[in-house]
């Protein structure tokens, strides 16, 4: 993408604030979209907002919206012009009938942007399998837009070549991909299974995009990387990071842990893209330890937060350990933020110039070598699944079957000494009184 001002499509952003929206989630929402629209490559040169209770089952907007967006577009001599909200195939095939230019979503808009950024061939494939999805329900709505082909944002990847081919070919290309992407998902997984076998401790960077991962994982690298490893700086651009990246990092108390990178979130992520990049989002699953990075001085940071966690909830690894990380207090001047309470740990820090990153390290360290604790506990005999789970996941030095319960003398792990707090007793006064 050469950014020449003048040769850029210019583009005409529309949008719908319904009764339903949440204003401050729609507001992020919209001006989210002038920066994916210029990170795809286009130039924004108007944007034009309705308000109305709910969309148009036609026209998305209104018709009087549509006619003042019809001659803002003639006169703007406007390129493309991009809706904020996924279209329906009755809304591009109406729209395209009225207006003189190409008609986008903001889902067509994030596709283009991953279409271009994908390195690997799993995010390749991954990319190319959400385009087609999208497009299958469209196919018949392409019209005289779509027909004047040669490039430009919304007909990159797939698209170019693709629209003439009718419904069955991409079925059958869908399922191709399907195939493939399993066969290099094999791949990775053997490689997990590696990891795993090493028993190195693996915490995955998540976080909304441009939050700041890249950069954090450099720093780590550099300040801490184990061997010669390099990793990209990050880019003040959205969804710089696509492809999943690996590296290792000695801790302060020994040892080793792997921390991977990957793709950031965003508000409305298309559907078609959480489906098809699940495996690479499920790379969290395997973490130990998420560590969830914050832009802190972005407005609407609280608002970026509660997406990751929506996220995270999806994927069903909200049980994990967090850290999360303020990133980006070089801009704060000092300003108090509160812990998040949904956090084992918060950390204040700025990947920039590196204030707070020992604390990071010690934060990590803490998840991972967190020691287990000397305890001596008796375990009343109706809690049966506790004591297995204490054979299971503790040493257990000693055992004996008192009139109270089953006594026991362990190293307990951090999870399980908790819930034996309750339980606990002093080993003294029992050997005083003969029962150990
Ligand atoms: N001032 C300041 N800028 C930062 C800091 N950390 C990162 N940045 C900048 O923020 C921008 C985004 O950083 P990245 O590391 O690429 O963000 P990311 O979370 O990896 O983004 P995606 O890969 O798009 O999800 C870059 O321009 C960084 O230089 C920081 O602590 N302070
Ligand atoms: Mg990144």
């Amino acid at each position: 993408m050469i950014d020449l001002g003048r040769d850029r499509e210019k583009a005409i952003l529309v949008g719908l604030h319904t009764d339903r929206t949440d204003t401050r989630i729609w507001k992020l929402a919209f001006e989210e979209l002038t920066g994916l629209v210029e990170t795809a490559g286009a130039r924004v040169v108007a944007s034009l907002v309705q308000n109305r209770s709910e969309a148009d089952p036609a026209t998305y907007i209104g018709k009087g919206k549509l006619q003042e967006l019809t001659a803002l577009a003639e006169e703007l001599e406007a390129d493309i012009i991009v809706f904020d909200s996924e279209l329906t195939p009755v809304h591009v095939r109406n729209l395209e009938n009225c207006l003189p230019c190409k008609v986008l979503d903001r889902t067509q808009i994030i596709l283009d942007i991953f279409a271009e950024r994908a390195k690997t061939k799993e995010g390749k494939l991954q990319v190319e399998l959400a385009q087609l999805s999208y497009l299958m329900p469209r196919l018949s709505g392409k019209g005289k837009a779509m027909s004047r082909l040669g490039g430009g944002i919304g007909t990159r990847g797939p698209g170019e070549t693709k629209l003439e081919i009718d419904r069955r070919r991409i079925r059958g290309k869908i399922a191709d991909l399907k195939t493939e992407l399993r066969e290099v998902r094999l791949h990775r997984s053997t490689q997990r299974q590696r990891r795993k076998k090493q028993q190195v401790p693996v915490i995955a960077l998540v976080g909304y995009t441009n939050a700041g991962k890249s950069t954090i994982l450099h720093a780590l690298t550099e300040r801490f990387g184990a061997g010669s490893q390099t990793t990209a700086e990050g880019q003040n651009r959205l969804f710089d990071t696509l492809d999943p990246t690996a590296r290792k990092i000695g801790l302060p108390q020994g040892g080793t842990v792997i921390v991977t990178d990957t793709v950031g979130f965003i508000q409305q992520l298309p559907h078609h893209l959480i489906d098809s990049f699940r495996a690479t989002l499920e790379e969290t699953n395997e973490a130990d330890v998420l560590l969830h990075i914050v832009d802190a001085s972005h407005p609407a940071h609280d608002i970026q937060m509660d997406t990751v966690y929506q996220v995270l909830n999806e994927l069903h690894v909200l049980d994990k350990p967090i850290i999360t990380v303020f990133n980006k207090m070089d801009y704060l001047n000092g300003e108090f933020l509160p812990d998040d309470p949904k956090a084992l740990y918060t950390v204040k820090m700025s990947a920039l110039n590196g204030n707070g990153l020992p604390q990071l390290m010690q934060a990590i360290d803490s998840c991972i070598n967190t020691k287990s604790q000397h305890m001596s506990v008796i375990l009343p005999y109706d809690e049966g699944s506790l004591t297995s789970a204490l054979h299971e996941r503790c040493k257990v030095y000693q055992q004996r079957f008192l009139e109270n319960g089953i006594y026991l003398d362990l190293d307990a792990v951090p999870e399980l000494a908790k819930q034996l707090e309750r339980f606990q007793v002093n080993p003294e006064i029992l050997e005083k009184e003969n029962k150990v």
